[in-house]
């Protein structure tokens, strides 16, 4: 009999042959998450990111950058051998991407297993999100968030929150259902505007006190149920800092891991420059400002205090939706006005 992934495989590349490698992928994982069987197939030929406890496997590479570590099928299956543990771990894996020749890419966490012990065979470390999140590269850091997101709304989601009856994943991982009914839950994230205020000459930022000392970010909040990303914005700004927005503009948007899965809504916010004295709720911001173009250059080049140093401000690293809105906002302000 012909391995269902290899006929599907083929019949999309056939369906798709005047479309991008883009256009496959996409295909094919979507096949995946519909077909259990082909799905089934694809993680006996697929290539696998390690957890421990949702941490990722991160490898130190010559040039001292880091990535996270990816392993076939095969060697998961001798790894598990080697350290003597059940084989049928690996059909808890979940998938998180492909190649665009086909190869599936999922994920699993090995928390029942020796972390040590996968370190040693493995020759990397399970290191804390938070970190690895800092470490990795622009292009690696999302899809290792994702991977945890998805492994932390599995091991959080086993129960019917309406029913109390356990559920049961599909073999993708990519939805659960209530056992003995037909009951769907998908994977969850909760909407956050972030919105960068200015005011035409300046931009506005805040920090909670449980932020870095000195670290300033744009502000932040989860949208209410019922509310547009417009009225969030308006209401976080106003909560916040007492200023009223006038307009909004979008700018981009961000899978954001932590504490949970968020959802980054990214927009700058204007407000009229005659009306612009802050009124701070010091029950959500510590502290507010306003910063000047040079204040917001001086900003991006310094990084966290250390320890015994005096405390400098610095703004959220490359990878967090904060630091591109404030490094668009420098851009529109340096851009040579157009000509009349
Ligand atoms: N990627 C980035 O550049 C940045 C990301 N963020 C993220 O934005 C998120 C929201 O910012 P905050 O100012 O803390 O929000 P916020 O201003 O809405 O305040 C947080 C409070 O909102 C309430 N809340 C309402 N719905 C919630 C939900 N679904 N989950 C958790 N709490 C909920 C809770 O009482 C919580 O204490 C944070 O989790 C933070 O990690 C914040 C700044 C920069
Ligand atoms: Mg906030």
């Amino acid at each position: 009999m012909l391995n269902p992934v290899r006929l599907l495989v083929s019949s999309l590349a056939q369906s798709t042959r005047c479309c991008s490698g883009y256009v496959f992928r996409m295909r094919f994982l979507n096949s995946l998450k519909q077909d259990d069987e082909a799905c089934k197939a694809a993680l006996s030929h697929s290539d696998l990111m390690l957890f421990h406890s949702l941490k990722p496997l991160l490898k130190k590479n010559k040039d001292r950058s880091f990535s996270s570590v990816r392993l076939q099928y095969d060697d998961v299956k001798s790894l598990l051998q080697k350290l003597g543990t059940d084989l049928s771990l690996i059909q808890d894996s979940v998938l998180i991407g492909s190649s665009e020749r086909g190869t599936a890419l999922f994920c699993l966490d090995l928390a029942s297993v020796d972390a040590a012990a996968i370190e040693e065979v493995g020759g990397a470390k399970f290191v804390d999100l938070r970190k690895s999140f800092f470490l990795l590269s622009d292009s690696e850091a999302p899809l290792v968030a994702k991977a945890q997101a998805l492994l932390r709304w599995h091991l959080t989601h086993t129960f019917c929150s309406f029913s109390g009856k356990s559920t049961k994943r599909n073999r993708a991982g990519s939805h659960r259902i209530t056992e003995g009914s037909e009951v769907v839950h998908y994977p969850q994230m909760s909407p956050v505007v972030i919105a960068l205020v200015h005011d035409g000459s300046r931009c506005l930022l805040g920090r909670q006190i449980s932020f870095p000392a000195g670290l300033y970010s744009a502000l932040a909040g989860f949208c209410d149920m019922g509310e547009t990303v417009e009225e969030a914005v308006r209401r976080e700004v106003a909560e916040e800092v007492g200023l009223e927005v006038l307009s909004i503009t979008y700018s981009g948007s961000q899978h954001w891991p932590f504490p949970n899965s968020s959802f980054m809504i990214g927009c700058f916010a204007s407000v009229s420059p005659a009306h612009s004295e802050l009124c701070i709720d010091h029950s959500e911001l510590e502290d507010a400002r306003w910063f000047d173009l040079a204040q917001i250059q001086t900003g991006l080049q310094s990084s966290a205090t250390k320890k015994g140093l005096p405390v400098v401000t610095w703004f959220p690293p490359p990878h967090a939706i904060a630091h591109k809105l404030i490094r668009e906002w420098v851009e529109l302000q340096t851009q040579a006005p157009p000509p009349h």
